[in-house]
């Protein structure tokens, strides 16, 4: 055992297919680089004591908020895994990710804090290992995960995905740029699953067509990535924001800044991840394009904004 593990990860966006993807559809989803997160597990070798440490909570394992049973599971999961329940240690989580706006908060802290724990015992960790211990939280926080955040919060390209699998990187061959919004609202994602859950109980045929279609559109948005056509991907993930707005995923602030951006040059704009408050993104044509539309996403009540290239290079 080291002094010291550490563990990053990153944040993510849904490009098209949450909610869909729940049932089985592909999804299509980048990661955020710039956007990260932090775990320093810092081993103490004069108490058995398990602090944690975040800007949201503070305290010892056993007295964590209810907001983190998942952590709390994952970390005394870890600890059974490494028979390490005596080792006493510090885990600082140093976060850039706003928790709660669909950018894949809770699976990046999973991730990371996977990472520090197997760096901390020196033990190698393989892709299936890490996605499957991310999951030990997700099940708890969200309802029905379908991976997608874990898979995303760890891996550096983005990646075409389906619920039972790891992942299938993808090339973007598409130059446009996302301008990633927050509503401000705490997104709620457990909720808005279940909604959709609800709607597949009373309206079962509907609500089936509207997810098959979720997944023919994320088809479709793959073939365009792999070619340049904006104009053409705006048009699907605005059939997309459609399609999650009757699946009752969307609320008035996400349709605001969806409606803003439209009227002032966007492609298209959608809600991003579980929805019902949290971020939308819209995407432009060019960079400077995206920054003028950050500007008067925010003058439109958007708390924050982050500027995100879709192809490689384009930074
Ligand atoms: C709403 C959802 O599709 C995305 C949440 O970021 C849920 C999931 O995939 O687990």
């Amino acid at each position: 055992m080291k002094q010291q593990g550490i563990g990053q990860s990153h944040a993510k966006i849904i490009l098209i297919g949450e909610h869909s993807v729940v049932y089985g559809q592909p999804a299509i989803a980048l990661p955020l680089p710039n956007v990260k997160l932090k775990a320093t597990l810092t081993a103490d070798t004069t108490s058995a004591s398990h602090v944690v440490k975040c800007s949201w909570a503070q305290g010892n394992l056993t007295s964590l908020p209810e907001s983190m049973a998942g952590i709390q599971k994952l970390i005394n999961t870890l600890m059974e895994r490494f028979n390490g329940q005596d080792d006493g240690w510090t885990l600082e989580i140093d976060s850039m990710l706003p928790s709660e706006r669909g950018m894949g908060s809770s699976a990046a802290t999973a991730i990371a804090i996977v990472r520090a724990f197997f760096d901390l015992y020196e033990t190698p960790l393989d892709r299936e290992t890490l996605l499957k211990l991310a999951d030990v939280e997700e099940q708890i926080t969200h309802r029905s995960p379908s991976g997608l955040d874990a898979a995303t919060t760890s891996s550096d390209q983005p990646i075409y995905f389906i619920k039972g699998q790891h992942g299938q990187p993808i090339e973007l061959n598409l130059h446009a740029t996302m301008v990633i919004a927050d509503t401000g609202i705490k997104g709620a994602t457990k909720e808005a699953i279940m909604a959709v859950r609800e709607l597949l109980a009373t309206d079962p045929q509907t609500t089936q067509q509207r997810l098959a279609h979720l997944g023919k559109l994320t088809e479709r948005a793959r073939t365009i990535l792999s070619r340049d056509d904006p104009n053409e991907l705006g048009r699907v993930l605005n059939l997309a924001q459609d399609e999650l707005t009757e699946l009752n995923v969307s609320d008035t602030a996400l349709e605001r800044l969806i409606q803003v951006a439209r009227q002032n040059g966007a492609l298209g704009a959608k809600l991003t991840g579980g929805g019902r408050g949290g971020c939308m993104f819209a995407l432009a044509k060019t960079a400077l394009g995206a920054r003028k539309l950050a500007g008067i996403l925010k003058q439109h009540g958007a708390v924050e904004t982050w500027i995100q290239p879709l192809a490689k290079g384009d930074e």
